[in-house]
């Protein structure tokens, strides 16, 4: 039986199964000439715009910022889910930043949406069909390091996959080695010297704000955190903690893609039962990605430029 599931399968009249077939390597190579028919150039550097970074379309905005856009929307594209996230645009914008042809991905797909984390991932696997080498992922989350403050930016430096630790992985399945090994190694999943570079940006860009880095975990959502989570979250390492970016960054690295990943720290977490009054909500997290995109704008385009200058074709 067909099961509708999200995919956008009406332009090649696939049948949309909830197994991974939906995903194969054919499919998503029908996928990617899809978009290669309406872009002029190939993208090397992909980059998601997450609820902190303009995942909705707004004025000044990264994805508003490129050069020469092509834009195709997401209900588009043969294979592709479809965003549900209240002000995710749910696009690919394609143009020129730093002079360097890139992709944008203005919002995502989440676990919590009904997606399979390898569904909520397969736009990676179509980026790379299409050229992409480098991804940024960017992404809103709620601070659980005590030294954070709402604004501040978290290089992730590594993740703690709590998904994973209950058997759930976008990688599982029957794993097709044109894409990467069936074991693959995450250990250096966040690119150092990536890090390295982007805290020197910072620091010669004057950018406004602290930067910091630390490590980024993933929950299902929908709901935030109980204050017995949070702090269990804490004893574990954690600094940061969102609902999106481990389930693409473990299928970047699969396919060998070089990742760097940021927090935009949209709300303190609540880890204390005495506070009555604080209650994090989806308001607050896009309203402070509006009032420091501007900031996470320059950070990016100067990232692309150290990427286009140093990085490409010496992978
Ligand atoms: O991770 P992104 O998509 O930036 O968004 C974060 O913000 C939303 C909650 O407000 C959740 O989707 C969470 O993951
Ligand atoms: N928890 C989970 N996800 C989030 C948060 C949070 O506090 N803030 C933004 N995304």
């Amino acid at each position: 039986m067909s099961v509708c599931n999200g995919f956008n399968n009406h332009q090649n009249g696939s049948t949309d199964t909830d197994d991974h077939n939906g995903c194969s390597y054919e499919t998503l190579l029908q996928t990617a000439q899809y978009i290669q028919s309406r872009i002029p150039h190939e993208p090397k550097v992909g980059i998601i715009c997450g609820s902190g970074m303009g995942a909705y379309w707004h004025e000044g905005s990264l994805a508003e910022a490129l050069g020469n856009k092509v834009i195709i929307p997401y209900h588009d594209i043969p294979n592709f889910p479809v965003s549900t996230v209240e002000g995710h645009a749910g696009q690919l914008v394609f143009g020129t930043l730093s002079n360097i042809f890139v992709v944008c991905m203005q919002g995502r797909f989440h676990y919590y949406e009904g997606y399979p984390l390898w569904k909520c991932a397969m736009p990676i696997r179509v980026m790379k069909l299409i050229g992409v080498e480098f991804l940024i992922a960017t992404n809103a989350a709620g601070g659980i390091n005590t030294a954070f403050m709402e604004g501040d930016v978290m290089l992730i430096k590594d993740h703690i996959n709590m998904m994973g630790f209950a058997g759930n992985n976008p990688l599982q399945g029957p794993n097709d080695n044109r894409w990467g090994p069936r074991f693959p190694p995450m250990n250096r999943a966040y690119d150092a010297g990536l890090i390295h570079e982007a805290k020197q940006i910072w620091k010669q860009e004057h950018l406004e704000g602290r930067l910091f880095d630390g490590v980024y975990t993933c929950l299902g959502g929908p709901n935030f955190e109980t204050v017995a989570e949070l702090r269990m979250l804490k004893l574990l390492g954690v600094d940061a903690v969102g609902m999106s970016t481990v389930h693409e960054v473990l299928t970047a690295r699969h396919c060998d893609m070089t990742v760097l990943a940021f927090s935009l720290i949209t709300n303190v977490c609540v880890m204390d039962y005495q506070d009555h009054d604080t209650m994090p909500s989806h308001e607050e997290v896009m309203d402070v990605g509006k009032v420091r995109q501007g900031t996470l704008k320059l950070f990016v385009e100067k990232i692309v430029a150290y990427i286009a200058e140093n990085r490409l074709n010496k992978k």
